[in-house]
């Protein structure tokens, strides 16, 4: 039969003494004695730690709730300014345009953001700022539209109250949505970002477009990425989109059916853009043209996948100015919304366009015209391409784009990475010929 002692103790025989009935008492009789002394201490600690734990969620929300970086008169004041076009009057292409940009802090965000103060449009931004990649740099990116008249809101797509308030200030004419959680490999670690920015965030920026008054036109960034195992090249916006080969590129397709339905039930105008690997200055840290720079001027080894049977993965690399004018192009010719109190009133337009450049080019030659504009040689580790929702390869045909909103690529990588070389050796403090150029 079991006794309290074959519970008390392990049953690895040896490696406890069992001890006789009458010591064995006493052992437990001081035993719990201590137990309860610390079972006190226990609760003691239990207490405080709960209640500097609520003190401290305390002063979070209190922080964030008086920090709050929206709101109030000065912010609604901000908000006109920046939204208000600045075209003179009487210029042929009209009074211009209020856009709402989401994700302008991001690379394309902020390439379009000014390319339309530029020309006259009024622009607010919105951005969370996250760190995905260094916040700095979006912050820099910030404060170059902040120099040029751009206001850019700190706040998430998914929160509604924000969007709502944004509309009750300012009829917004357009919606440049950009805001989402970009990266093809990322989706592996991080799949919950994916269904938060690209579906959820969605959802709800397009419930707010429905319910505004004026309803905007909304132009959005899919990607290149829904033609996923589509081997048809080049690829067309008639191809079969649905053998996604990442979630990534899974929440792109799904946004391009979401918005459908926002189209067909509400009448808002759609137009969804399939950007092909862009790059350019103020770009994404994460992607591969940049962390190469990044790794080939400290010397450090890059990683180039390659394809089955050694076969060079290829891109349809896209120079960012390219884009930019495909995303104006798709503003100006974006026809109205047709509902109102989110009633649908009649038909509105659905489009979707590839953006590319029409020319892919290999990893490995991305990677020779890296070296020739750093003048630096890289240390190269060729990998097969691990099973992480890679393509092998993207190739855009732009025939539709081209005809029509006037989309003419006309930047070849060479001359665009020249360009994003530049800016990074200029944004990054290297000098050539000084220590912190490594030859
Ligand atoms: O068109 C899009 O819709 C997408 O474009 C971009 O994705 P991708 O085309 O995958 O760009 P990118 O990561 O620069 O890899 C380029 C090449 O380098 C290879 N690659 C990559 C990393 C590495 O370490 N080694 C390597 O060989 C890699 O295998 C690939 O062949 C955007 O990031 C994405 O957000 C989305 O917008």
């Amino acid at each position: 039969m079991r006794v309290l002692e074959d519970d008390l103790f392990p049953s690895t025989p040896g490696k406890v003494k069992i001890e006789r009935a009458g010591t064995m008492n006493r052992q437990l009789h001081r035993c719990f004695a201590s137990t309860s002394t610390m079972f006190l201490w226990a609760l003691f600690l239990v207490a405080m730690t709960a209640s500097y734990l609520s003190f401290q969620s305390f002063v979070d929300t209190s922080s964030k709730y008086f920090a709050a970086s929206w709101g109030g008169l000065h912010w609604e004041r901000q908000i006109r300014a920046s939204a208000a076009p600045r075209r003179p009057p009487g210029s042929a292409d009209g009074a211009g345009m209020s856009v709402l940009v989401t994700g302008a802090a991001g690379f394309v965000g902020t390439h379009c953001s000014l390319a339309l103060r530029k020309r006259g449009d009024g622009v607010v931004g919105v951005d969370n700022f996250n760190a995905y990649y260094d916040p700095s740099l979006k912050k820099a990116r910030k404060a170059l539209l902040s120099s040029h008249g751009v206001f850019v809101v700190e706040g998430d797509i998914n929160d509604g109250r924000l969007l709502a308030k944004l509309f009750d200030v300012v009829p917004f004419t357009h919606v440049l949505h950009l805001a989402a959680q970009a990266g093809v490999r990322y989706a592996m670690e991080n799949p919950a970002s994916y269904v938060h920015s690209n579906i959820a965030g969605l959802v709800t920026l397009l419930e707010a477009c429905k319910d505004a008054d004026p309803q905007p036109a909304i132009v959005w960034a899919s990607s290149s990425s829904v033609y996923g195992l589509n081997d048809k090249v080049p690829f067309s916006e008639r191809d079969r989109t649905d053998q996604p080969a990442s979630l990534y590129a899974a929440t792109k397709k799904a946004g391009e059916e979401i918005t459908h339905t926002y189209n067909h039930i509400y009448g808002l105008s759609i137009t969804g853009l399939r950007f092909f690997t862009v790059y350019g200055p103020w770009g994404r840290p994460d992607m591969a043209y940049f962390s190469f720079t990044r790794n080939i001027l400290q010397g450090k080894p890059i990683t180039v996948y390659r394809g089955k049977d050694h076969v060079d993965l290829a891109r349809d690399f896209t120079y960012i100015d390219d884009i930019v004018k495909g995303c104006l192009g798709s503003l100006d010719t974006a026809g109205k919304s047709t509902g109102t109190g989110g009633k649908k009133r009649g038909p509105a337009p659905y489009r979707i366009f590839n953006l590319g450049n029409t020319s892919p080019v290999t990893v490995p030659n991305l990677v020779s015209i890296l070296e020739k504009h750093l003048r630096v040689k890289a240390k190269k580790n060729v990998v097969e391409m691990p099973g992480n929702g890679d393509v092998p390869f993207t190739h855009a045909n732009i025939s539709l784009a081209r005809e029509q909103l006037g989309y003419k690529p006309t930047t070849n990588l060479d001359v665009g990475l020249k360009k994003f070389v530049k800016w990074y050796l200029s944004y990054y403090g290297y000098t050539r010929g000084s220590k912190n150029f490594r030859q």
